[in-house]
């Protein structure tokens, strides 16, 4: 009799859900969108039970279309978008929409936490406190809107709360622990000194879990609703980006990972924390037990491309939207793109900075822009892949995964901008992926994640760097890289004045 895992990747966009079997094969996908709110310039927030609803539903999906009965799915676990705050109140109900990842409305806060602890801050946490992460979030709360702080009896993160929903148990998943930044990074603990510094209750930090623990199962209710069975094991699961390095068989040093969701990440696996970024790229704990990762986020990458489209081409499949950029050429005839259109984390930590198109000409056409907009975003990743030049790394080819993966004409822009081989897997729901591999390892059918990987991760295709469009597109990596400094003030300036 087959057995089954399920992963649940509950990104910004949507949540995608992947039945895998034993042997590592996808049998079933299903997804659900779910709204994004930008109530002002800089705020970003979701309504967690859109989330619950959204897994809900496509897990009903998945049980109909995958054809395992759900006594014979054995185990659940999870990939969330990371960083967002869920404040709970004393029943476990959310106080107010989560403040996500992408929400940058907490300039002040950020600063004020640098202005009080400065290096030893990055020294226990391991990152500097920018806007994103989830400890200036909490602080923006306390600030402006004291009544609900003073109701909050806990903060978890949103695949905890999806979680929480699912098995009635409250805690919070180690490697989405790390970026909240209240965590002591190689301690594994909360840290006692960054909470007293800012006056949050220790109370309000759940119970940390290890990313392949088993936290419980299914409850009736949930059962009941989504037609999981109620003997299906639930485990912690991990942030995104550490599962999505996971599904892609990222598990060595000289391995990375080019990863487009609604966010864009360059990462590569650390063995320890002893590496130092000097806060220049993310360091966060890894949902492979004891080790670590390393990456720099693109704020906007996806969702660059998904709002040009929203904007400029609505009722255009999204397919035939992209492959429009490839009469466009390289250098999309003089124009470029850059994508800070939520402002930026790297290589630029700058929440007031916006995005630019440079060189409109008045030949150009939208599939120029499409094109721009595309190798803009591509071009951001090469300033992450820099930054880890200039430390010492590089690697010998990356392993693309998340929605931009299905675009074979990106995989090939990646290849050429990075000057570096591009891997496609079989599936570019690596996030997903990887929940099912941290299932599979949870319920011990394999001794480890590498072990998982051998039989579950597949590569499909390999995209090469052409050399003449390599050449090419550093000449005109120079130029994007002039954007930023000439940009930023002006760009601020009209941010500043909206206000
Ligand atoms: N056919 C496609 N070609 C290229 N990019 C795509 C395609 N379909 C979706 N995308 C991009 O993938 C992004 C969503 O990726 P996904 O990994 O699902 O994100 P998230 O996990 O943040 O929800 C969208 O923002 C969109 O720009
Ligand atoms: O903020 C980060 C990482 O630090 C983002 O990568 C989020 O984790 C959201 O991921 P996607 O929805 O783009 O997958």
């Amino acid at each position: 009799m087959m057995k089954y895992v399920i992963g649940v990747d509950l990104g910004t966009s949507a949540v995608k859900v992947l039945l895998v079997d034993q042997a590592g094969t996808v049998v079933a996908q299903a997804s659900e969108p779910y709204p994004l709110a930008q109530p002002h310039p800089g705020y970003s927030e979701q309504n967690p039970d859109d989330w619950v609803r959204g897994v809900t539903k496509a897990l009903q999906t998945l049980l109909k279309t995958g054809g395992a009965a759900p006594a014979d799915i054995e185990g659940l676990s999870y990939s969330g978008q990371m960083h967002g705050l869920v404040l709970l109140d004393a029943a476990g109900k959310p106080l107010r929409p989560a403040i996500l990842w992408n929400d940058t409305r907490t300039t002040k806060q950020s600063q004020e936490i640098t202005a009080k602890m400065g290096a030893r801050f990055l020294a226990i946490t391991r990152n500097r406190p920018l806007e994103g992460f989830t400890l200036p979030k909490l602080l923006w709360v306390k600030e402006n809107e004291p009544a609900i702080f003073a109701q909050a009896k806990s903060f978890v993160l949103p695949k905890d709360y999806v979680r929480y929903r699912m098995t009635g148990k409250l805690e919070m998943e180690l490697s989405d622990a790390a970026g909240t930044v209240l965590l002591d990074v190689g301690k594994k603990q909360w840290s006692q000194e960054v909470c007293a510094a800012f006056d949050i209750p220790m109370s309000l930090c759940p119970p940390l879990v290890e990313a392949t623990q088993r936290v419980g199962t299914i409850t009736p209710e949930f059962a009941q609703a989504s037609g999981l069975a109620t003997t299906t094991a639930v485990f912690g699961g991990g942030a995104d980006n550490a599962c999505g390095a996971i599904g892609a068989g990222i598990l060595k040093p000289d391995q990375a990972m080019c990863s487009i969701g609604t966010s864009g990440v360059v990462l590569t696996y650390e063995p320890d924390a002893a590496v130092d970024y000097h806060g220049q790229l993310h360091l966060f704990n890894h949902a492979v037990p004891n080790a670590y990762y390393s990456m720099g986020v693109t704020l906007a990458a996806g969702f660059s491309l998904s709002w040009f489209k929203q904007t400029f081409a609505p009722d255009v499949d999204f397919t035939a939207f992209v492959n429009s950029a490839a009469a466009a050429g390289v250098g999309a005839h003089g124009l470029l793109f850059t994508p800070y259109i939520v402002g930026e984390r790297t290589p630029y930590a700058d929440a007031k900075v916006r995005g630019s198109f440079v060189g409109v000409d008045a030949r150009q056409t939208r599939g120029d822009f499409v094109r721009a907009v595309l190798e803009g975003i591509t071009f951001s990743f090469k300033d992450i892949l820099d930054i880890y030049r200039q430390n010492g790394k590089a690697f010998s080819q990356l392993v693309s995964i998340g929605g931009g993966a299905k675009s074979p004409l990106w995989l090939q822009i990646q290849a050429d901008i990075f000057n570096t081989p591009i891997v496609r897997l079989q599936s570019e729901q690596g996030p997903g992926l990887g929940a099912a591999m941290l299932t599979a390892v949870g319920l011990g059918w394999f001794k480890d994640l590498a072990a998982c990987a051998e039989q579950f991760v597949h590569g499909k295709q390999v995209y090469q760097p052409d050399p003449v469009a390599a050449a090419q597109y550093a000449k005109l990596h120079a130029l994007y890289q002039q954007v930023y400094p000439a940009t930023a003030p002006i760009t601020a300036g009209l941010l500043a004045s909206q206000d």
